[in-house]
């Protein structure tokens, strides 16, 4: 029988499982096989988006372990995120009522603000003039997190949370908000560990949750001569003694501090590799000496909105 994964408990009550399953890059030919096999060897927790361009794929996998009875639609976590270019308040619920068309399903468990930026609304998610430069939208982001409000009251999603928000975003956010975001979902991994943002998330009872924590390896502006998390030396030596892959000490490494965690792969043997993490836990000195990694080592800087009013991390004065 598949093991347990244990839950994170949310401002709200609910709960989530504390390792998902990303689908970022999951090719659209690949992520049926791929999530319906995370299904099987225990993942409930999914993570999705509008962007990926994959939901429907992500949604026919669902549907098919729930008609072979291995789940039921409630023992599920499926999170998706709203696009840039649907940030306008009377475009929240068309952006939600798509994504659960693409997926197959009446509600999502919790429904995410991707980035702080509102791009101009349409359908090209990256809309630019004609240098190639993306073209902004003025909608304050305190405005979409309201209507996402209104789709909890409506029953379309359980939870809602924020994407690549910083402290004083999240802070805005917070003093408006009548509904609280659960989590937040940031890049983390050690080379950027987040620890500021966490114990300022935490001290506010909102989660983190680490995306790209093996260091997003296929991200497509990755080079050849960066260094590599996987081959880190220092990952590799904890890795060797405690007989682990670098990938399973980097997913371990988040969920003993207690934060959300969903690695992508579409490879089985891979997807159980990273699963199969539930019979160690790592040493005090291990972690610190995993946090030793930290360098600001940013992979993930969404350069193409680095001028936008509400990036989140282009303002030299805010530092988490
Ligand atoms: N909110 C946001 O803005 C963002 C959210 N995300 C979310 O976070 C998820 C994870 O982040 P992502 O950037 O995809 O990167 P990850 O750090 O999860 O790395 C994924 C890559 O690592 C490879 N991989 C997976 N498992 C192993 C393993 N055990 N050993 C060696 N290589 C492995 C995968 O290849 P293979 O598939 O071949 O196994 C893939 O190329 C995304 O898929 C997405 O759901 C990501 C970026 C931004
Ligand atoms: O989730 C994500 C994956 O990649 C996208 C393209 O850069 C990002 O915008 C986004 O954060």
């Amino acid at each position: 029988m598949a093991a347990k994964v244990p839950s994170v408990t949310f401002n709200n009550g609910l709960t989530c499982p504390i390792l998902g399953l990303g689908t970022w890059q999951s090719n659209p030919g690949e992520v049926t096989r791929a999530v319906g096999e995370a299904i099987d060897i225990g993942y409930r927790h999914i993570d999705c988006a509008h962007l990926y361009f994959n939901e429907k794929e992500v949604g026919e996998a669902i549907k098919e372990k729930i008609k072979q009875g291995i789940v039921k639609r409630e023992d599920l976590f499926i999170t998706s995120k709203i696009w840039n270019t649907y940030h306008r308040p009377d475009l929240v619920e068309k952006a939600v009522k798509i994504s659960l068309s693409d997926l197959g399903l009446d509600y999502l468990d919790l429904y995410l603000i991707h980035w702080p930026m509102a791009y101009k609304e349409g359908s090209d998610p990256f809309p630019s003039d004609a240098n190639g430069k993306v073209i902004y939208s003025d909608v304050d982001y305190v405005d979409t997190w309201k209507a996402m409000e209104n789709l909890v009251e409506k029953g379309l999603v359980k939870s809602i949370g924020v994407s690549n928000f910083n402290s004083v975003q999240l802070t805005r956010i917070l003093n408006a908000a009548t509904i609280k975001p659960v989590t937040n979902q940031v890049e983390c991994h050690p080379y950027l560990n987040q620890t500021k943002l966490f114990d300022f998330c935490e001290a506010r009872g909102v989660t983190l949750t680490a995306y790209s924590p093996l260091g997003s390896p296929q991200r497509p502006w990755a080079k050849p001569d960066e260094p590599s998390l996987l081959e880190d030396p220092k990952v590799l030596s904890i890795a060797k003694r405690l007989n682990k892959t670098p990938a399973q000490i980097l997913i371990r490494y988040q969920v003993d501090r207690g934060i959300i965690v969903i690695p992508k792969s579409t490879s089985k043997s891979r997807i159980a590799e990273n699963f199969n993490i539930w019979d160690f836990s790592l040493s005090e000195e291990d972690i610190n000496a995993i946090n030793s990694l930290d360098c600001n080592g940013r992979l993930i800087p969404q350069a193409e909105g680095r001028e936008h009013k509400d990036h989140p991390f282009a303002n030299p004065d805010i530092t988490f």
